[in-house]
């Protein structure tokens, strides 16, 4: 319950649609509870022999009264008139009520509807909103398919039970009280011994449900791996079509599919069994109904006349409607409830990296970036040790070091990816922790190993590191990144769609729209993961003059797997296991005769 009050949180400001929908419900519910009550003047009229024994409601004709009314003014017009034509008139108010309870209910319709959409665009809005607030540490601990999932389906489900609940909650129990009402002033004996029939319902009903919640969580969870193989899937395709895999992921796809098939089977029927249950109970009181009420008629006993007792039926009929509307939505509810749960446990998630409140913006950059006893974990496992050296302003700094020592762990410091887990990083005299994220984040560019690109064209791709740049500042940045040419040979130019993540473009290519975006943002300090040994020799050799253009005037800390590119920067630190085990520069390094040696050493001798 108390996550369905949450999920309805975002429906803010319920009032502005809840209001007019309980108005328009009301009056639709009157119009049509009024329609059945209008049965009983209509057979009085046809069925009676005389005109005198009319004797309806009338009685009740009190102020608030409004059927008693019009049963007085019927039987007023059957004496004053004549049958056929007080027969014209209730006709006439039957097609009155039916166009104006349809009237009225269209509206209501439309406001909920209303508020569903309205609902449902808060809810998503939130759940990517914080998804996109969240700090990168997250995505590698969580699994993309469930997050998908939570987004597009598991939002999606809240929608088709939650809001819809919300309607059946609000207007049913309405019409459910009309109906009841009416059944009272005709019976009240026969009305309190047919209503046993709502709890005894209610709690098989409940009963029958119970295990559904659990299931629907399982079942979402279910879907959150399909999406999660099929992201890998599409993803990996060229891997897994080399390694002939295709049948073991189609049989992992396989399996998951059947277990959720299985599951929603499972739990389609018990949610079907609700329905049958409530509305055979229902149709065994109709029958004791017509029982015990035909028999009072038949014995004459009591006010009952044949033509109430028919009304009577004929709402009773009507009873059922509502209380199925609310056996069926309980029932279904667990699936949004489930649903809802895993939608909010992402709005709910933190993000660990936040501006403290007295978080002063960074205004550019003009000193140094100094990491000062820096200690960094994975978990429990301890990935940089007491690491402290500085970049000043201007410089070119390079990582250098075995696979896997933490090199890209650093540069992940730097625009506070990750915060240390002791120690400090100051960045003109400033702890990181001390300024705004953004700032920081204005002040680097970046380039990484994998060239990270948009399904969308060349030019948006390189805008985006500037959106408000002109054409001409695109074009510019393209030839600095010496992609202007291969960009003009390509079918639309600079509007040439490159696919997802780019997978039009060669890796090269793909590198230098990473670079010619970075040189359009133009930020003071770069950082780099060099990929250049995937690249044949021409385009290594354009890729790394375009970086190296990107590196001029600017400070660089470079991860340099080529270690021939980095020979003239002013410092390089040997990263082995977390730690700095040389620094210096080439030539330093070189006499030291130490690690970089041997990592020189052995490249030469590779290539
Ligand atoms: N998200 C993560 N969760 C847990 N461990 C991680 C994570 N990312 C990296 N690691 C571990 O941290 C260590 C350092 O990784 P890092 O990527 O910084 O090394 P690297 O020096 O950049 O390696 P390479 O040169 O191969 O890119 C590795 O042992 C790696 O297994």
């Amino acid at each position: 319950m108390k996550t369905y009050f949450r999920l309805l949180t975002f429906a803010k400001p319920i009032e502005k649609y809840a209001i007019p929908y309980i108005l328009v419900t009301i009056l639709a519910i009157f119009f049509n509870t009024f329609l059945f009550t209008l049965l009983g003047p209509l057979l009085e009229t046809i069925f009676t022999s005389k005109s005198s024994t009319i004797s309806l409601l009338s009685d009740k004709s009190t102020d608030w009264d409004p059927v008693g009314k019009f049963n007085a003014y019927v039987n007023y017009t059957i004496v004053t008139y004549g049958k056929e034509y007080t027969l014209k008139i209730v006709c006439a108010v039957i097609v009155g009520c039916v166009f104006l309870a349809n009237f009225f209910r269209y509206l209501s319709q439309r406001f909920m509807e209303d508020l569903r959409v309205h609902t449902l665009l808060n809810l998503r809005k939130a759940v990517f909103n914080n998804v996109m607030d969240l700090h990168i540490g997250y995505f590698s601990n969580e699994k993309k398919g469930d997050i998908i999932s939570k987004v597009a389906s598991d939002v999606q489900v809240v929608q088709g039970t939650v809001t819809s609940t919300l309607q059946v909650v609000f207007k049913e129990p309405l019409q459910l009280i009309f109906y009841i009402g009416v059944l009272l002033s005709i019976s009240v004996k026969l009305t309190l011994f047919s209503l046993l029939v709502i709890p005894v319902s209610g709690f098989i009903i409940s009963k029958i449900v119970k295990r559904l919640k659990q299931q629907a969580m399982e079942s979402h969870e279910s879907f959150a791996k399909m999406i999660g193989f099929l992201d890998e899937a599409l993803g990996g395709i060229r891997i897994i079509k080399a390694f002939n895999a295709t049948e073991r992921i189609k049989s992992k796809f396989h399996n998951e599919n059947v277990f959720y098939s299985n599951l929603n089977k499972k739990m389609a029927r018990r949610q079907q069994l609700a329905s049958p249950v409530s509305q055979t109970l229902g149709v065994l009181v109709v029958v004791f109904i017509v029982l015990y009420g035909g028999t009072m008629i038949l014995r004459a006993q009591g006010d009952l006349t044949p033509s109430k007792f028919l009304v009577y039926i004929a709402m009773f009929s009507q009873v059922m409607q509502p209380i199925k509307a609310l056996t069926d939505s309980f029932s279904s509810i667990h699936s949004g409830i489930a649903a809802g749960v895993r939608v909010l446990e992402l709005v709910d998630t933190k993000p660990e990296m936040v501006d403290k409140k007295d978080a002063i913006p960074l205004k550019g950059f003009n000193e140094s970036i100094r990491f000062e006893h820096v200690y960094f974990n994975y978990g429990d496992r301890e990935i940089l040790t007491d690491l402290s050296f500085t970049v000043e302003k201007g410089q070119t700094v390079a990582l250098v070091g075995p696979s896997g020592g933490g090199k890209s762990t650093i540069i992940d410091l730097i625009p506070r990816f990750h915060d240390p887990k002791s120690g400090n990083i100051f960045i003109d005299n400033h702890n990181l922790k001390d300024v705004t994220l953004n700032s920081i984040r204005e002040q680097m560019g970046t380039v990484n190993q994998e060239s990270i690109l948009f399904n969308d064209s060349i030019y948006n791709n390189i805008i985006f590191g500037k959106p408000d740049a002109s054409r001409d500042e695109v074009i510019m940045a393209a030839k600095i990144a010496n992609a202007h040419d291969f960009i003009e040979n390509t079918e639309d130019g600079y509007e040439t769609n490159i696919g997802d993540r780019g997978g039009k473009l060669s890796g090269g290519q793909k590198q230098r729209i990473c670079i010619a975006r970075a040189v359009l943002a133009n930020p003071p300090v770069m950082l780099l993961d060099e990929a250049t040994s995937a690249l044949d020799t021409e385009s290594e050799k354009l890729v790394q003059d375009a970086l190296n253009k990107l590196m001029e005037n600017r400070t660089s800390i470079i991860i340099a797997h080529r270690l021939s590119t980095i020979q003239h920067a002013d410092k390089i630190l040997v990263i082995e296991n977390g730690k700095v085990v040389e620094s210096g520069n080439h030539s330093t390094l070189m006499n030291n005769d130490g690690l970089y040696r041997r990592l020189i050493d052995m490249q030469t001798f590779t290539s």
